[in-house]
């Protein structure tokens, strides 16, 4: 099974309610869909959302990226030798993390396709569910703890408020939640980088004192400040959790060595795809940290993928944030992973198992390059 060609086009699926965090609000997803075709006929699929303010990657430097630099060195190449052609990915630029990670996802789909089994077996197996949580967008605290209340009621058990907007409302923010969901739900908190590291340590501690009980608290303070992840995780009972602050491997190696966090969180479209994230929770086991499998505003192609490497590295990642395809107002994929509230399943369909997917819109209707 060779490489023929790449081809591109735009998804855009609105959201329930719109996404909230200390960063952005945004209210439809807009991801760049990647195509990849072969000789026989099979087409891998893959996804790349613009997350700007957190990668750096925008429509128009996807589609650049894919196009100039990482799809001429594909063509021609034979699936079967995945390795070979994860490293021509890698190499053909620096960052454009969510460009790499869409083609990514397309190969290891084709690779799963290629002998006839889904992506997770090819990972090495394991039991295909997990559970995910549900982001709470950052708002006014009626708003929030209704949100959370709903939430509950439609089974999730474990909550992902998004705090980092205001040190003072944010504390009522999660004191409210916590009491109306009493012990219904696990409380994460993602402050997404909006303490400072004194505000996060006042924050958390204030909480604890209070015997609000959080699982986790995620990024509190600016991404390139490690020593202020050090500063709060050596402060606080609450485990701390890289986001930002982690993107590929060699960051990972030096988070843990500096004990700058408990835990991290895995985003594929942070770590450049599949073979990376891999990588990430090798070494994160070998360390005994744990991790979370988390996603951007992403519909259920790349988180498909996403949610086959948790399955396969259950042991390590042990926490699901993959709550992309529940936030949107329908899923436009048909096959594939399904999504079922906070069940996410796999069925035995090779590779990712999508058979079509709905919408998709020409890429020279959208910014990107043409
Ligand atoms: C969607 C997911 N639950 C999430 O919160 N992801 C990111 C933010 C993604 C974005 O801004 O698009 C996170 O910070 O964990
Ligand atoms: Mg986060």
């Amino acid at each position: 099974m060779k490489i023929t060609r790449i081809e591109f086009g735009m998804l855009r699926v609105p959201l329930k309610t719109p996404f909230k965090t200390a960063l952005r609000t945004v209210q439809q997803v807009e991801d760049i869909v990647v195509m990849v075709h072969t000789d026989s006929g099979n087409i891998g699929y893959g996804e790349a959302p613009a997350t700007a303010v957190i990668t750096g990657d925008t429509h128009g430097s996807i589609v650049d990226a894919i196009r100039h630099y990482i799809s001429p060195r594909l063509i021609g190449e034979e699936i079967a030798d995945l390795n070979r052609i994860t490293r021509l990915i890698q190499t053909a630029m620096e960052k454009n993390s969510s460009a790499k990670a869409a083609v990514e996802i397309a190969i290891y789909d084709l690779f799963g396709q290629l002998y006839g089994a889904p992506l997770y077996k090819m990972l090495g197996g394991g039991d295909p569910l997990v559970t995910t949580d549900i982001t709470i967008s950052v708002d006014t605290i009626d708003k929030m703890v209704a949100d959370s209340i709903s939430a509950v009621d439609r089974g999730f058990d474990s909550l992902k408020i998004k705090v980092g907007k205001d040190i003072g409302v944010d504390i009522e923010r999660v004191k409210a939640i916590y009491a109306a969901v009493e012990n219904r739900a696990l409380l994460r908190l993602d402050a997404n980088q909006g303490w400072s590291a004194k505000e996060a340590v006042y924050a958390i501690r204030g909480l604890e004192d209070a015997g609000v009980r959080l699982e986790l608290v995620e990024q509190p303070v600016r991404a390139r400040d490690l020593e202020g992840m050090r500063y709060v995780t050596e402060r606080v009972h609450t485990p701390i959790m890289a986001d930002e602050s982690v993107f590929g491997p060699m960051e990972v190696i030096k988070l843990i060595h500096m004990r700058a966090a408990d835990i991290i969180n895995i985003k594929l479209m942070k770590t450049g795809g599949i073979s990376n994230a891999v990588r990430i929770a090798d070494i994160a086991a070998m360390h005994q940290v744990e991790c979370m499998i988390g996603c951007m505003l992403e519909t259920s192609i790349s988180v498909a993928a996403a949610v086959h490497l948790a399955v396969a590295k259950s042991d390590v990642i042990t926490k699901v944030d993959l709550d992309g395809p529940s936030l949107c107002a329908y899923n436009p994929v048909e096959g594939g992973v399904i999504f079922n509230e906070s069940e996410i399943s796999i069925t035995d369909a090779p590779g990712l198992g999508i058979r079509e997917i709905r919408g998709l819109e020409p890429i020279s209707n959208c910014n990107a390059a043409a």
